[in-house]
């Protein structure tokens, strides 16, 4: 069964081909700048034996629709495509990031279940329309292929009330749903299965550190979610590439009852010009890397402020589940950049996390352990996978593996 799983951006797209249940990749790629006159397309075919063949093209990509109108071109070209028909992609499986209460589990794709994500357009506002529009198209795309949403939010259901509730009237939890859900529940069940499969210790009380554009903690025993760093929204926590994380709402009331700013523009500060963003001038980390490099004090402190909410949580996630056996790397500044997992993990010696610095600054590929041969806790760092936990979850829900 040929399995293909989106992972939709405002801007960009995210996909992979999945064979099941051989669990086998034939192609992934990445549309990058939809809506602007240079949109790219990076598109990797996964041959058999030999080495895999990359397409790379820019060209004008007005919305999703024309990117995805482009990416089943690729899937069926007669020199490199791997299908021979739309009809080929029986199931295709979407990220969607905010599930509310309803979704603990995936889910096939109906109406109602496409009126529920459009409810929650507004607690996730940079993500679930985006994630809305990629089903839209995908069904104009393969309209015989069964549609599967993977939430975001699901991994987190497992949270004890006393972590998932909020300090507010028990009215706005029952009537209103206001209460903490929690994100990037793939990224975090699928590095979290792994680790405990590599340690060999399937009740392992695990830190899992999501690192990306977006970025999230969370503590993990035998497996189940226990308490996580977002909130109602992908905005509480750490520090990420455009949000703030964690803020006394005091600034917010302050914000709007002193200087002017409605809702709207509050929700647009914290979202998408504040973090990194909003301390050095850059949101990609790549980027305040060279700064930093150049001597760029802000830059300097951005890494510092970056990697000093890690650590405030790890120390409080290791109180959480009781001690620590492993912490875990993910996402993209998670797996490459080693200056933040080096001040992240500074000074924990007496939690018994110790790194082995020259290891963690090397670069490789795949799974690898950088903390020092005398540290208590695991130190790894594990390349995430969102698109296989997607496919995985869509094989289970179809009952392939079994
Ligand atoms: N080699 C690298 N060194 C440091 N940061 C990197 C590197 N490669 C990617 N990143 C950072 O990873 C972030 C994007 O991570 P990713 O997991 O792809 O995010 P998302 O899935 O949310 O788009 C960006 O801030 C980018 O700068
Ligand atoms: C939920 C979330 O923050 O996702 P991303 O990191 O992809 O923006
Ligand atoms: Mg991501």
């Amino acid at each position: 069964m040929n399995i293909f799983v989106i992972n939709s951006g405002s801007s960009s797209l995210k996909y992979q081909l999945f064979r099941f249940p051989a669990e086998q990749p034939l192609c992934s790629g990445l549309v990058e700048r939809i809506g602007l006159e240079n949109s790219i397309i990076t598109h990797k075919v996964f041959p058999a034996t030999e080495e895999e063949q990359v397409v790379r093209r820019t060209l004008a990509l007005p919305d999703h629709r024309a990117g995805l109108q482009q990416v089943l071109q690729l899937l069926t070209d007669a020199e490199i495509g791997i299908l021979r028909a739309p009809g080929e992609v029986e199931v295709v499986g979407h990220r969607v990031v905010h599930g509310g209460e309803s979704f603990a589990a995936t889910t096939i794709i109906t109406p109602e279940v496409k009126h529920e994500i459009r409810r929650l357009f507004p607690l996730a506002p940079l993500h679930n329309p985006a994630n809305y529009l990629g089903i839209e198209v995908a069904e104009q795309i393969f309209p015989q292929a069964r549609q599967v949403a993977v939430f975001d939010t699901a991994f987190h259901q497992t949270l004890p009330e006393h972590a998932f509730r909020y300090a507010l009237p028990e009215e706005l939890y029952r009537e209103q749903g206001i209460r903490v859900y929690g994100f990037h529940g793939t990224s975090h069940r699928y590095v979290a299965a792994r680790a405990a499969a590599y340690l060999g210790q399937s009740e392992a009380r695990l830190i899992t550190v999501h690192l990306g554009n977006g970025c999230s903690i969370a503590a993990v025993r035998g497996g189940v979610s226990v308490d996580t760093s977002m909130g109602f929204g992908p905005l509480a926590g750490l520090v990420m590439g455009t949000r703030s994380g964690d803020i006394d709402p005091s600034v917010i009331f302050h914000l709007m009852g002193q200087l002017g700013y409605d809702a709207e523009q509050v929700a647009d500060l914290l979202n998408k010009h504040s973090g990194m963003l909003g301390l050095t001038g850059n949101s990609d980390m790549r980027d305040i890397g060279h700064a930093l490099e150049a001597g760029d004090p802000r830059a300097a402190l951005a890494y510092e402020m970056y990697a000093y909410r890690i650590k405030k949580y790890i120390g409080a996630y290791a109180a959480v589940l009781g001690g620590l056996d492993a912490l875990i790397f993910t996402a993209g500044v998670g797996e490459n950049d080693a200056l933040v997992r080096r001040l992240a993990c500074q000074d924990l010696g007496f939690l018994g996390i110790q790194l082995d610095e020259s290891v963690n600054a090397l670069r490789a590929p795949g799974l690898r352990e950088i903390n020092h041969p005398e540290s208590r806790v695991k130190l790894l760092i594990i390349p995430t996978n969102e698109e296989l936990e997607i496919a995985k979850q869509c094989a289970e829900l179809l009952g392939v593996n079994m």
